[in-house]
């Protein structure tokens, strides 16, 4: 019998126990045991569930679960920062294998918990944590046995990438489209880390860890969101028949590496362009097998359940591959030194429009300028983007006053 202990019963832990039941019979005969979820941590026991559950699985005590020598498996899907932190340590220590889809917990403590499931002989995954129901994780583990990954390029983000698909193509405001999402289980608890580019940024520095093998913090992804994008800005955008999309970007070059979160526009015809939606599109590029692109869900009950169950057969069947994290090859960071070229739209409050103007000419930071009316919005020549947020620090811009997006058309 193999017995499960679920930490979490909302959008994703009520989609394990939909495909479990659904799948009882086939998946019983591939492990060649029983599956049986044993308990299920909860915060509310009374909470009317969108599954059929036995009641007396329900719990709000964790220590019935982490007690529970029967308990093979740990499934954390409850979200969270500490809780989960504590409760999968202890679940590793205890003997048990850990899947999670927490990225909040496996971006603050991936080397640490990798450790301690290795000293124990058990299993940390976390396939659900990057790209919902896309294979990503394992993949890599595999190629970079064989490969130096050059480059890690996707949108990581279903929400996002939601939002900014329906203000392109329905008009939607950025409100009403992030409603919609939130309604449709994309979201998380605080979307906040949806659209400030936060959860792009955790996803990034788990794969590019993994790809770079050597520790890549999120303190050392620059991060930029999208929560500032108007409707004046899907109109430029459009009006360049291109589209913009939320990318999370890894380049190792040698012992050097750059790592952004940020919004990019983007051709329509582009690959990237035309992954709509809550859809995710994840590229790396290894030296020996060239490009590898992993499109599908990015978000959703389904899909993540699905990525949190393929872990789970690996495990039963043993059949993850070795992982291999970091080689403390000491990389050095380059952001400071990247260049683009952008977009930015300022809305110019206290007559200051002139100056701005005479600012980005002076420092030649220009290369287009786009419209000039309560709104200053321009292209410019290839630059850090340091330079422009240094600009609207100087010009006391709110943050919500300006929106850029670097240009790769
Ligand atoms: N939703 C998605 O598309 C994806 C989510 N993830 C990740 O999966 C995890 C779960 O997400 P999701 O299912 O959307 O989250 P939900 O908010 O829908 O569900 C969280 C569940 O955990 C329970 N819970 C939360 N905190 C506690 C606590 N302190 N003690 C006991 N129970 C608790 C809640 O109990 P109760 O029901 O009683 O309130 C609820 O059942 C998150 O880490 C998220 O980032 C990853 C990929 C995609
Ligand atoms: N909130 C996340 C959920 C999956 O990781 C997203 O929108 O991508």
């Amino acid at each position: 019998m193999l017995n499960i202990g679920l930490l979490g019963l909302g959008t994703v832990g009520v989609g394990i126990v939909q495909i479990l039941e659904e799948r009882k019979d086939y998946l019983e005969k591939l492990i060649k045991k029983e599956i049986n979820i044993s308990k299920i941590l909860v915060k509310d026991i009374e909470k009317i569930r969108d599954v059929e559950i036995n009641r007396g699985k329900l719990t709000t005590d964790v220590h019935e679960i982490m007690e529970d020598n029967s308990i093979d498996v740990i499934i954390e899907v409850m979200g969270g920062l500490d809780k989960p932190y504590e409760y999968i340590k202890e679940a590793l220590s205890r003997g048990k294998n850990v899947i999670t889809a927490n990225k909040a917990v496996v971006a603050k403590h991936l080397e640490e918990l990798t450790d301690l499931a290795r000293k124990n002989n058990k299993f940390f995954l976390y396939e659900a944590s990057v790209g919902g129901g896309i294979p990503i994780i394992k993949p890599l583990q595999e190629q970079i046995n064989i490969n130096e990954i050059q480059q890690i390029k996707g949108i990581l983000n279903g929400t996002s990438n939601y939002i900014l698909t329906k203000m392109v193509t329905d008009d939607l405001s950025f409100t009403e489209a992030l409603e919609i999402s939130q309604n449709l289980g994309y979201a998380e608890a605080d979307p906040t880390d949806d659209i400030e580019g936060y959860d792009t940024r955790r996803k990034l520095r788990i794969l590019s860890t993994i790809a770079f093998k050597d520790r890549i913090n999120e303190d050392n992804i620059s991060c930029y969101g999208i929560n500032s994008i108007s409707f004046k800005d899907i109109r430029n955008i459009k009006n360049m028949n291109c589209t913009i999309k939320l990318l999370g970007t890894a380049v190792l070059n040698h012992n050097r590496y750059y790592a952004s979160v940020e919004p990019v526009i983007l051709s329509q015809d582009s690959y990237l362009g035309k992954v709509d939606n809550a859809k995710n599109l994840v590229s790396f590029i290894g030296n020996m097998v060239g490009e590898l692109r992993f499109f599908g869900e990015g978000a959703g009950r389904f899909p993540t359940a699905n990525a949190v169950l393929s872990d789970l057969i690996d495990i039963t069947t043993n059949t993850y591959p070795k992982v291999n994290l970091g080689m403390n090859v000491n990389l050095d960071n380059m952001n400071g030194l990247y260049k683009g070229k952008y977009y930015m739209r300022i809305d110019t409050k206290e007559n200051i429009g002139d100056k701005i103007e005479k600012y980005i000419k002076d420092n030649g930071i220009i290369e287009n300028m786009l419209e000039k009316q309560e709104s200053i919005i321009f292209t410019t020549k290839s630059i850090s983007k340091e330079k422009l947020e240094r600009m609207a620090e100087l010009f006391k811009i709110d943050k919500k006053d300006y929106f850029t997006a670097r240009l790769e058309v």
